[in-house]
Parts: structure tokens; sequence; C-alpha cells
């Protein structure tokens, strides 16, 4: 087997990821792997590195993917916009459309606020979570920007932040009343310029900058000018310190031109910009990594008068990202469980009955699908070791040298195998340019894994419904062993109430994660089994199976509404939809399940039940291992 790899210069030891998926044949001589990744160099021994070769990190390298903003946001909510095709209004035409808005189209500035507000809560509830950023300070002015952040900041309250309002210069008229009364209802504190702390750092996770809209000229005046230095303060506290809060500037970065932007450029430097209605020109020179469009109200006939490009809204969502999301890397993603402690003679004698009381955990804390699981199966040419073994091999050697501008590695042994081969790491001393260590990962992974849904679990195994002629469904008839995956995230589960509890006190809740593995072989359920699930399925759902010749390549997804729609037509009687003899169910028999739990600094728990066989009969032996 032949590595080649790309030289580094330095002349210390050089550690290297690659990888490579393996072409799917049985011979693997003289395999070429090509680099994944250089890392620095490192001037360890090669027993240092054989310490740190499990780091997840490391395991990670060769599928390093970028993932958007501070958390992940929800599924189609902030789809990808290109700023560069969108419109962007000037300070006459914002004027004019709010107008015309008001004016012959019959919209009141209490709808257009309260529409604006949501949008803006909306935003940040996309990008910070109430988790992470709770204590909000809305900072608003004397006109609609104001009214905008003070409709924000209820809406943030109902969210679950907790916000504050600052609003130095009240607006005596009804709407701005209302808006204080529902917020002081709400036990929302207000807070003068005086009380304010010298430090909004210190007390704050969320700054939302509500003082100036599109109507804002000249120069900011008392008491806004300081309110704006403060803002300014932080962004520069935020160059020099891990954790500052965030600012939300609400339609315009306050103090900038409308048009120019920030002119001096020492103004304020939000961390997201929620344009209201359609971007204003001074958008363009928003350079921070949220840029959102709200106010979902704009009808068709300003969008022609004034010949408005906007993002759509994706779904009903009140926001739309424009602009690429941020990446970050993913091996930043760092998430710690907090969850009492699985203990051996805590959980149930039998997988089964353990497997069910964490199901219904799932299914009590209002996770959706907890039934999804994802599916591995292996061709005949797999060798998946169960009974608690991995489903990898590894191996660690010395050997080979590094030639002139590539590495050859000789491997010793002949492996037969399909899948993917990860190389660690390995070491050359840039000196001798010998290879000094080299570790790789192999997976037998011909194996392939999709997510199916469960339908019934007992004694007897897991069973999920599918198409028989399916990728899925070939490779069990060449090897029925399978492994199953549940992950459960986000659970829900209560503290103790204490004897004297009494109504009004705090109950904490906290969130944990659960994984269950299960694995053994699989046989097709028997035919009336399947026949009385299918149909007990929706009408559609049968239809939709006779549809699909799953895993067929198809020219469109037209063929499919095609073949549904004749179906349909077929079947408007209403009589019994034939069950394809293509379609049908199988049961995994469980010959391994491990239970895994999140804890703490990555310490969790992992519980294997393995059968044995003691006087004839079945008993599960539980172990732990190591996390
Ligand atoms: N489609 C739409 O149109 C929608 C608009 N919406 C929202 O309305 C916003 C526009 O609102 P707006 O017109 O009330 O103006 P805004 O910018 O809040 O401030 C005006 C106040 O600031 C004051 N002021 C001005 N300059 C100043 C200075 N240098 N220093 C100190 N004060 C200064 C000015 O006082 P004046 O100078 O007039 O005495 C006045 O009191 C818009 O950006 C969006 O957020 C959404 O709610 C719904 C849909
Ligand atoms: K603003």
């Amino acid at each position: 087997m032949t590595m080649v790899i790309r030289k580094s210069s330095s002349r210390a030891m050089t550690c290297l990821f690659l990888y490579q998926l393996l072409p799917p044949t049985r011979s693997h001589h003289n395999h070429s792997f090509s680099i994944y990744k250089s890392c620095r160099s490192l001037s360890k021994t090669p027993s240092d590195f054989l310490g740190s070769i499990w780091c997840p990190t490391v395991c990670a390298a060769p599928t390093i993917r970028s993932f958007s903003s501070k958390f992940s946001e929800s599924n189609t909510t902030a789809r990808m916009q290109n700023p560069e095709s969108i419109s962007y209004l000037t300070q006459r035409e914002a004027a004019e459309v709010d107008e015309i808005l008001m004016g012959p189209l019959g919209f009141s500035v209490d709808q257009l606020m309260e529409l604006a507000g949501l949008s803006v809560a909306t935003s940040i509830a996309e990008v910070y979570k109430p988790s992470e950023y709770s204590r909000v300070l809305a900072i608003c002015g004397p006109g609609n920007n104001g009214g905008d952040g003070l409709v924000a900041a209820r809406h943030l309250h109902h969210f679950g932040y907790k916000p504050s309002v600052c609003y130095p210069k009240r607006t005596q008229k009804p709407l701005y009343n209302g808006l204080v009364t529902q917020l002081e209802s709400l036990s929302v504190p207000f807070l003068s310029v005086e009380d304010l702390p010298v430090d909004l750092s210190e007390d704050f996770d969320i700054l939302v900058d509500a003082m100036f809209g599109f109507s804002f000229h000249g120069s900011p005046r008392p008491p806004f000018d300081d309110l704006i230095q403060k803002l300014v303060q932080l962004c520069n506290f935020a160059q020099n310190h891990q954790k500052s809060p965030v600012i939300v500037s609400v339609d315009i970065p306050s103090g900038w031109h409308v048009e120019e932007g920030d002119v001096s450029g020492e103004g304020v430097k939000p961390d997201m910009l929620v344009s209201l209605t359609a971007p204003k020109l001074c958008a363009k020179r928003f350079t921070g990594p949220h840029h959102f469009l709200g106010g979902r109200f704009v009808p068709s006939s300003i969008v022609d008068k004034f010949k408005l490009h906007l993002p759509p809204y994706p779904g009903t969502s009140m926001c739309v990202r424009i602009g690429k999301p941020p990446q970050i890397d993913i091996s930043a993603l760092r998430q710690n469980y907090i969850s009492p402690e699985l203990l051996e003679e805590q959980v149930a004698a039998d997988p089964i009955d353990q497997f069910c009381k964490w199901f219904d955990e799932a299914l009590a804390s209002g996770l959706r699908e907890p039934n999804a699981m994802a599916l591995s199966t292996v061709g005949k040419d797999g060798k998946p070791q169960l009974k608690g073994a991995q489903n990898y091999v590894e191996w660690v050697g010395s050997f080979g040298v590094c030639k002139k501008d590539k590495c050859e590695l000789e491997l010793d042994k002949e492996i037969q195998f399909l899948g993917l081969v990860q190389v660690l790491f390995m070491l050359i001393d840039t000196i001798t340019q010998d290879l000094l260590v080299t570790t790789c990962h192999v997976t037998f992974c011909n194996s392939s894994s999709r997510i199916v849904l469960l339908k019934g679990v007992d004694k007897d195994g897991f069973v999920w419904y599918t198409n028989y002629e399916s990728q899925k469904a070939h490779e069990l008839s060449e090897n029925p062993q399978a492994s199953l995956l549940f992950y459960w995230d986000g659970l829900k589960r209560q503290a103790m109430l204490p004897l004297h509890f009494r109504p009004g006190s705090k109950v904490h809740i906290r969130l944990y994660k659960h994984e269950v593995r299960v694995e053994g072989s699989v046989q097709k359920v028997p035919d009336e089994e399947s026949e009385q699930y299918f149909h007990s399925r929706p009408r559609g759902s049968q239809i939709g199976a006779i549809a699909s010749k799953q895993s067929t390549i198809i020219p469109g997804r037209h063929i499919l509404h095609q073949t549904y729609k004749e179906l349909e037509g077929k079947y408007s009687d209403g009589s019994l939809i034939p069950k394809p003899k293509h379609w049908g169910g199988y049961r995994l028999k469980p010959q391994l399940f491990e239970f895994w739990q999140g804890q703490q600094s990555r310490l969790h728990d992992r519980l294997q039940y393995i059968p044995q066989e003691i006087d004839g009969k079945l008993v599960w032996k539980i172990v732990r291992l190591a996390p």
C-alpha cells in the first residue's frame, strides 16, 4: 500500500491527517491516499502523539464542515440570500413607503410596529438562544424605531428572555403609553440612563439598539449621544474580551447616516442588523455577521412601485437572513451535558424495559419523532464485528520512508476490506525522512445508513417497514446483521419536588441527552403482519409506497407525481389498495444494546447489555464502558 502525501518543509516532526474512501474492490495493495489536512509542526515524541490519538477533534478532522452562526439555525427559517441582488432604499424612499403604507394602503402605525417588533424578536431568537443570551437591554429612542424596540422587548419576554428597557424620552401618545403599560404588566424593568451600569457588559447579553431609524438626521443629541457612546465602547471592549454583549440594531445602527453609514468610522458596529420593510442604503456598509430582513407586510404595489428585490420569507417566518451565515469550525461546537448518573444498579435488568423507559421519557419531553432511528446495514463483503467491538480496526506501526516529495508507506499485511481508511496521524522525522509512527483507523464501511421509523418494539425485537427492493433490503438479504441508533437530544427531566412544595416555588428543569445503539440480526416480519400494518397507514402513504420504486434512478420528481396521480385515480372509489409484494417489515433481534447518556466534561455513561446463556436461559450482562 502506498501513501502519497505532500511534504512539509519543516525540519521538525510533522503530524499529518489523511483520509480516503477506498474504491470498492477486494484487492488492497498499492492504493494511494490523498492528504486531507496537515497540521502544524510538532516536536513531541511518538508516544506523546499516541496519547492524544483518540481525541474527538482529531477523529473528526477529515469530515470538518462549516456550520452557521453562534448556534445552528432552525430548519429553513433563515435562508441564505445574496446581498448583491437586493434593493436598498434612500431615506426619502423609506419615508415615502411609510406614507403610502399608512395612507392609501390603510395600515395603522400600531400594526406595522407590532409586525416590525415581532420581526426583530424572531431574528434575535434565530441566532441567540435564550439559554445563553437571556439578559436583554432594549434602548429605545423617541420615534417609531423606539416603538419597535418596545414591541420587540415584549415578544422577547414571551420567548423566554429577560428583557429590561431604557426609554429616556417617552412619547406621550396612546400607542407608546400602551406599549409601556404592557411591558410593566409583565414586570419588565424600566431603567433610567442613570440606573444603567457604567459597563453594560457585566449585566447584559444582548443590547437592542432601537434609538433611531430612518428619520435620524444630524448628530445625536443627549442623552442618546452618551448611550451611543456606551455601545461604541462595548464594540471596542468586544475586540479584547471573549464574552461581551452582542448589539442588535433595529433598521439602522443608531448614529449612522441613513444612506452613507458610519461616516466617521467610529460609530456603533452591531453584530446583527434587522432591516425593516427593505434595507436602507447604509445597510450596504454593515459588516457584522447577521443581517436579517423583517416586516413581512410589503404588498406587491409597493414592490412594483419601488422596483424592490427582496428575499422571500421562508414558510411562516417573520424574518429572513440576508447574505451568508458566518462559518464556524465544526470542531469548535461543544456542548456540556448534565444528567443524573446512570448507574448499573438502577437500570432495568432487561434492556427492552430500559429502552421503553427512555423512549417514554423522549415522548414525554415532546421530542419530534423519537421513533426515528439510524439503520446501518452492510453488504456481503462487510465485516461488522458485533458483540461490543466497534466497527473499526486500528493499527499502529513504524514503517516506510519519506522520499523526495512524497512519502511511501508499506503496510506489512494484506488487508481485505472495503470502506473508509483514516490515517489519524503520522510522524515523520524531517531530518532523516523516516516515517516513525503511522496510525490508521479502518472502518468496515461498505455499510450504509439511513433514518427509518420504528413501528414496534417488544421482547422479539424492533420492527420497521420499508421497500424490499431498496438498498437496505438488498444489503440485509446479503448480510442480515444491522445496527440501530436512536438519538434523543434535549430531554427534559424535572427535579424531584420537595416534600413541602408550595405553589409558585421554582422547579428546575434539566436538559439531557440519550443515545441507544442496538445491534443484531434482521428477519422479514411475516407477510400478514406487514399486510396489517400497510392497511393501517393513510391511503396517501399506501399509494406512495406503490408509486416509489425506492433507490432506483428516476428522470425527475414529475414521474412520482404522475404515477401517484394515476394510482390515486385508480383507487378513488375507496377500494382496498393492495400491498405491493416488495413492501414489508423487518424485525431486528437484539444481540447487543448500548445505553449512552451525556455527562459533564465528556465523562459520559455507557452501559452495554451483552446476552449470556445461564442454565439455558438468556441473561443480559451489564458492563460499563469508558466514555
Ligand atoms: N415602513 C415603515 O416605514 C416602518 C417603519 N418602522 C420603524 O419606524 C422607523 C422610523 O420611525 P420615525 O420616522 O419615527 O423615526 P426614528 O428614526 O425612529 O426617529 C425619529 C425621532 O428621533 C428624533 N431624532 C432625529 N434625529 C435626532 C438626533 N440627531 N438626535 C436626537 N434625536 C433625533 C426625532 O426628533 P426630531 O429631530 O424630529 O425632533 C424623532 O423624535 C423605522 O426606522 C423603523 O424602525 C416600523 O415600525 C414599521 C414599518
Ligand atoms: K436603531
